[in-house]
C-alpha cells in the first residue's frame, strides 16, 4: 500500500523543465584532505611515509559538472604513508590524489584568499598537502594531512565576451556567428547562463565567443546575480558590448533607457564592478538597424558615442560614469542580417589581430637600456 502510495506521489510530480535545470556550474565547495604520514619505527630509527597530497591539475574541455560526478560526496582524501618496519626502514609515501579540473578555475581556502589561479592547461597546485612521516622529531608519530575546504570558482576564458542588456540581440549574433546554439526569444532573460560558441574562419582559424546573460541596473552590487556574470569579461581578452539602438525597458515598472543611457548604464556597471575592466579593450556594437527609425537615431547618437565624455551632461545622473569607455570601433549591426555579421566576423578578428600585435610592440629604447644593464659598463656597446 505504503508503495503504491509512494508510486502515485511520484507519477503526479511534475518533471523539472530542461530549461531550469542548472546545467551550468561555475562554483565548487570541496573538501580536501591530505593523507596521514606513517608512523615511524623506533628501534631502528626508522621514518614513516609522508602521506599523499591532494592536487588540481587544469585540463581543457572539462567542466565543473563533470568534477562533481566524477567525485563521491565532493570529498578528496589522499592515502596514508606506510609505516616503517623492520624490512623497510623508510615507509613508502602515500598516493597523491590528481584531480582534473577546468581550465580557467581560481581556488580560493575557507576565507576566500586565493590559493591558486589554474589559468593554462596542465597548471597544478596542491591544495592539500600530506603529514610528514614519524621520525625521531615527531617521536615516531605520523603526522595528519592538511584538512580544509576548498572553493572553486570558474572563470570563462573567451577571446571575446558579449555584454549587454536582456534582449540586446546577444544570442541572435552568437548564433549567427558561431558554432552554439543558444536560446532566442523576444523576452528578456532568455539567456539564463553563460554559452561559449567558436567561430571558424576560412583558414580554419578560430575564435571563442562567450555569450553572457543579459545585465540589468545594479549588477555591481549583484542585482540579477550580476557578479555572477560580470565576473566572466574578467578573463576575456575583448569585450562586446551590445545595445539596442532602440534603447531597453526591463518591465514597464522600469523607466525606458535609449541607446546611449544603455551604454553609459554599462559603462558605470563595470566601472563599479570593477574599474580596471575600463581599460580592456572594447567594440560597440549597435543592434536591430534593419528596423525603420534606426538610421536616424544612429545620425543623432554617433557623434556622442564617439567621445562619450561629451554627453555625460544629458545623461541621467543615477547612469552617469566617473570614466568612460572608448571603444575601438563603433559598428551598427543586424544580428539578423547575414551580411552585417560577416562583417561582425572579420571586424572581431582583426581587432584581436590587433591587439596582439600591440601586445608584443617592442620598445626598442627600454630594450636597449635593460641590455645595456645587463652587459655592465665593461661588456660591448649596445647600439
Ligand atoms: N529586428 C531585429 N530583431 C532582432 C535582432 N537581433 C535580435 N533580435 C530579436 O531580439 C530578441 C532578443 O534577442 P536575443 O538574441 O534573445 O537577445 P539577448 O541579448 O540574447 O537576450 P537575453 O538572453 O535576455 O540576454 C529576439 O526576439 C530576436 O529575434 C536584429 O538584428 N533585428
Amino acid at each position: 500500500m505504503v508503495q503504491l502510495f509512494k508510486f502515485l506521489l511520484k507519477s503526479t510530480k511534475a518533471p523539472a523543465r530542461s530549461h531550469f535545470r542548472p546545467t551550468f556550474l561555475d562554483t565548487l565547495r570541496l573538501a580536501v584532505r591530505g593523507g596521514h604520514g606513517g608512523n615511524g619505527l623506533p628501534k631502528y630509527g626508522g621514518v614513516g611515509g609522508q602521506g599523499g597530497c591532494v592536487y588540481f591539475v587544469a585540463k581543457e574541455g572539462l567542466t565543473l559538472r563533470k568534477v562533481v560526478q566524477s567525485l563521491k560526496d565532493k570529498r578528496v582524501v589522499a592515502s596514508s604513508g606506510e609505516d616503517s618496519s623492520k624490512a623497510s626502514i623508510f615507509g613508502r609515501r602515500g598516493v597523491d590524489q590528481r584531480i582534473e579540473v577546468p581550465v580557467g578555475v581560481q581556488v580560493y581556502d575557507e576565507r576566500q584568499k586565493l590559493i591558486a589561479d589554474l589559468n593554462e592547461n596542465d597548471a597544478q597546485c596542491i591544495v592539500a598537502g600530506g603529514g610528514v612521516g614519524g621520525c625521531t622529531g615527531t617521536n615516531f608519530i605520523g603526522r595528519p594531512g592538511e584538512n580544509r575546504i576548498v572553493n572553486l570558482d570558474l572563470k570563462l576564458i573567451a577571446d571575446v565576451g558579449l555584454v549587454g542588456f536582456p534582449n540586446a540581440g546577444k544570442s541572435t549574433l552568437l548564433k549567427a556567428v558561431s558554432n552554439a546554439k543558444p536560446k532566442i526569444a523576444a523576452y528578456p532573460f532568455t539567456t539564463i547562463r553563460p554559452q561559449i560558441g567558436t567561430i571558424e574562419y576560412k583558414d580554419l582559424r578560430s575564435i571563442t565567443v562567450a555569450d553572457l546573460p543579459g545585465l540589468i541596473e545594479g549588477a555591481h552590487a549583484n542585482f540579477g546575480m550580476g557578479h555572477k556574470f560580470l565576473k566572466h569579461i574578467e578573463r576575456t581578452r575583448l569585450m562586446v558590448f551590445m545595445v539596442d539602438i532602440f534603447g531597453f525597458q526591463l518591465s514597464p515598472r522600469h523607466p525606458h533607457r535609449d541607446c546611449l543611457a544603455n551604454i553609459y548604464a554599462l559603462n558605470r556597471e563595470l566601472e563599479l564592478y570593477d574599474p580596471s575592466l575600463l581599460e580592456k579593450p572594447s567594440v560597440l556594437l549597435l543592434n536591430k538597424m534593419d528596423k525603420e527609425g534606426a538610421h536616424e537615431i544612429l545620425t543623432k547618437v554617433k557623434p556622442i558615442i564617439d567621445d562619450l565624455a561629451s554627453g555625460l551632461e544629458q545623461c541621467p545622473e543615477e547612469l552617469r560614469p566617473k570614466q568612460v569607455l572608448k571603444f575601438e570601433s563603433v559598428v551598427p549591426i543586424s544580428a539578423m542580417n547575414s551580411t552585417k555579421v560577416v562583417q561582425v566576423k572579420s571586424q572581431l578578428r582583426r581587432t584581436l589581430i590587433r591587439l596582439a600585435e600591440k601586445q608584443f610592440v617592442v620598445d626598442s629604447e627600454e630594450v636597449k637600456e635593460k641590455l645595456q644593464q645587463r652587459v655592465g659598463v665593461v661588456g660591448p656597446k649596445v647600439t
